[in-house]
């Protein structure tokens, strides 16, 4: 059953979140929650995704604020740091938000720098975290991540190497050419129409998923029994997501009955003010568990009407996109 657009806007609000670092290229993350008889909601396609790429987020928000969480397996989630692509000496401040962490996923390949930035990023990293895993999104060629991955494992293991190119030809290539190295597709995986395509073509050892691209906790849920059968693992990784939608993230995660790696679930660290108080990091564990939005945060977040005005055009948009 879908909501109309009257339930969906009723109990709505559009936020804009400040972000203590840069990260994606942005400062300011802007989402908008519902709320719904089963509690919140989040719909937060970033503002470049099309009516039809942000079905999928419109579909979580609804399950999120509908039918609520799925059965948990466990009372609290593993998480990593995220280190956005900043210089070597801001990594200590990025890490210390994240208390009891032992993994630390490193943004790399950012337009604009060069492997010598990433290599001293990855290394000021090290420093502090025993385990580290990079994310390129897709920004490098495949001779370019064969070249920066044997550089950077030059001085460690890396966990794996998340979306080192941006296709999964280049992903089955890159894997072949470097064996000691575990790939994991990201985009690979929530932007494309077949989500198994990667697996199946020998492109990934690890899959990141993501729940509101996936279309909800339970769409999410049923790709990693899949994948269970391919045998690769998943990470349940955040959109950059307030705390609403980080719990539908730890609702999901919590819901897996075998996970390997930490969970990208820690990027409320990366918010200067969140909607609700984050849920604390204990031991480099986040709890799964309803999020209620303080009140007060609401209306000191709240969107300007002209953006506020253009979420809820684009919601009406995107619900003419929901099957
Ligand atoms: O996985 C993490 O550590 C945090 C989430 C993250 O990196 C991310 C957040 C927003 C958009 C894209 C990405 C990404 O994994 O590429
Ligand atoms: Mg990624």
């Amino acid at each position: 059953m879908i909501p109309s657009i009257d339930e969906l806007l009723a109990e709505s609000a559009v936020l804009s979140l400040p972000m203590r670092t840069k990260f994606r290229g942005i400062t300011t993350r802007e989402v908008m929650l519902i709320r719904g008889p089963g509690g919140w909601g989040e719909f937060s396609p970033f503002v470049e995704y099309d009516d039809q790429e942000s079905a999928p987020w419109l579909r979580s928000a609804i399950e999120a604020a509908w039918d609520g969480p799925p059965e948990p397996y466990r009372a609290r989630v593993r998480v990593n740091a995220t280190v956005p692509a900043v210089s070597a000496a801001e990594v200590p401040g990025i890490l210390a938000r994240y208390p009891g962490v032992d993994t630390a996923k490193v943004k790399v390949a950012e337009k604009g720098q060069t492997l010598a930035d990433d290599v001293e990023r990855v290394r000021a990293v090290r420093a502090e975290i025993p385990r580290v895993r990079v994310d390129a999104n897709g920004g490098w060629t495949v001779d370019q991540a064969v070249e920066a991955l044997t550089l950077l494992t030059e001085d460690g293991d890396l966990e794996y190497a998340e979306q080192p190119c941006a296709t999964v030809p280049e992903l089955v290539e890159v894997r072949r050419r470097l064996p000691g190295v575990r790939i994991a597709a990201d985009e690979s995986i929530r932007r494309a129409e077949d989500p198994l395509r990667v697996v199946r073509a020998g492109g990934a050892d690890v899959a990141v998923l993501k729940v509101a691209p996936l279309g909800g906790m339970r769409a999410l849920l049923e790709l990693a029994g899949e994948l269970g059968e391919y045998g690769v693992p998943v990470v349940v990784s955040s959109a950059l997501d307030s705390a609403v939608g980080m719990a539908s993230g730890l609702a999901a995660a919590s819901a897996i009955p075998r996970l390997e790696f930490a969970c990208g679930l820690g990027t409320g660290s990366l918010l200067e003010t969140d909607v609700a108080d984050g849920a604390e990091l204990v031991d480099g564990t986040l709890p799964a568990g309803p999020v209620e939005p303080d009140p007060e945060r609401l209306r000191a977040l709240a969107a300007s009407d002209e953006r506020t005005r253009w979420w809820h055009q684009r919601l009406r948009r995107t619900y003419t996109h929901l099957r």
